[in-house]
């Protein structure tokens, strides 16, 4: 049996998406989305994604880490879904559709700027060395000195697998700050078990983080990661964080068949 797929890309942050509106997808074939994300044996991605019909919004996002296990939010996947959701003449440039989160509202604009509603935050839990908060997806961030040079993998990975986090681990973002309105974030992602060039959530995390811990008083706040630039925003009551939003660059890179 083929497979058609279609291959994007947000700030390096890659996807296989595939259009499951047929509910053809074999979801509980763990090993079939391991395969498809593997950039040896399959297509190769960071995760995969499917879009499904849902009954009150314009859609529903599925998403895979590329380990092949279903989790919870991703912010530059949910990105790209919207420009994948537009290329296939699902949604015009305005959308609301349903995550394992709950509902965002998004746009695309002519260039492949997608500006993506994340869920609102009520916690952060702020630690003296880190600060941890839930973002669509658990993330701890860390301010850590020399970040070019930092050890993203080795140091992500004692955290993710450490006593802090359990058996569900977490996301780990290692932060260097450039200015009041610039941060500069290297991410280990959970799931892919290894530094990926950007994290949607994880920017996400790092901005409203960056504000609650007094590192800035902006709300509007740049995030340089390794595969391009993204921008976050979002207002500020108290300690309660909403009108949350995620923008970036969306790209399709190619579509094919695979032989499953
Ligand atoms: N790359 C994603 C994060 C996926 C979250 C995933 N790695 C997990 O927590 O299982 C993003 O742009 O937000």
């Amino acid at each position: 049996m083929q497979i058609e797929f279609y291959k994007y890309q947000g700030t390096g942050n890659d996807f296989v998406m595939i259009d499951n509106r047929s509910n053809f997808f074999p979801k509980e074939n763990t090993k079939l989305v391991e395969r498809l994300c593997d950039r040896r044996f399959g297509i190769g991605a960071d995760g995969l994604i499917l879009l499904e019909n849902d009954a009150e919004t314009d859609f529903r996002m599925v998403y895979y880490n590329l380990d092949g296990n279903e989790s919870s939010m991703c912010g530059n996947g949910g990105r790209c879904l919207v420009a994948f959701a537009n290329q296939l003449g699902v949604i015009e440039n305005k959308t609301t559709f349903i995550a394992t989160d709950g509902l965002h509202h998004a746009t695309v604009n002519d260039d492949s700027i997608v500006s993506l509603q994340m869920i609102d935050v009520d916690e952060v839990q702020k630690k003296d060395s880190y600060t941890f908060l839930n973002t669509g997806s658990p993330h701890h961030v860390q301010i850590v000195d020399d970040l070019e040079h930092y050890n993203v993998k080795e140091n992500g990975a004692a955290i993710r697998y450490g006593e802090l986090y359990g058996q569900k681990g977490s996301n780990v973002n290692f932060v260097k700050k450039v200015s009041d309105s610039e941060f500069s974030l290297r991410t280990y992602e959970r799931g892919v078990e290894d530094e990926t060039l950007a994290c949607g959530t994880g920017a996400t995390a790092v901005a409203i983080a960056m504000n609650a811990t007094g590192q800035t008083d902006k709300t509007s706040i740049d995030i340089n990661v390794e595969g391009g630039k993204l921008a976050v925003s979002f207002d500020k009551l108290g300690e309660h964080f909403t009108n949350v939003f995620l923008i970036g660059p969306a790209k399709f890179v190619f579509k094919g068949t695979i032989e499953i």
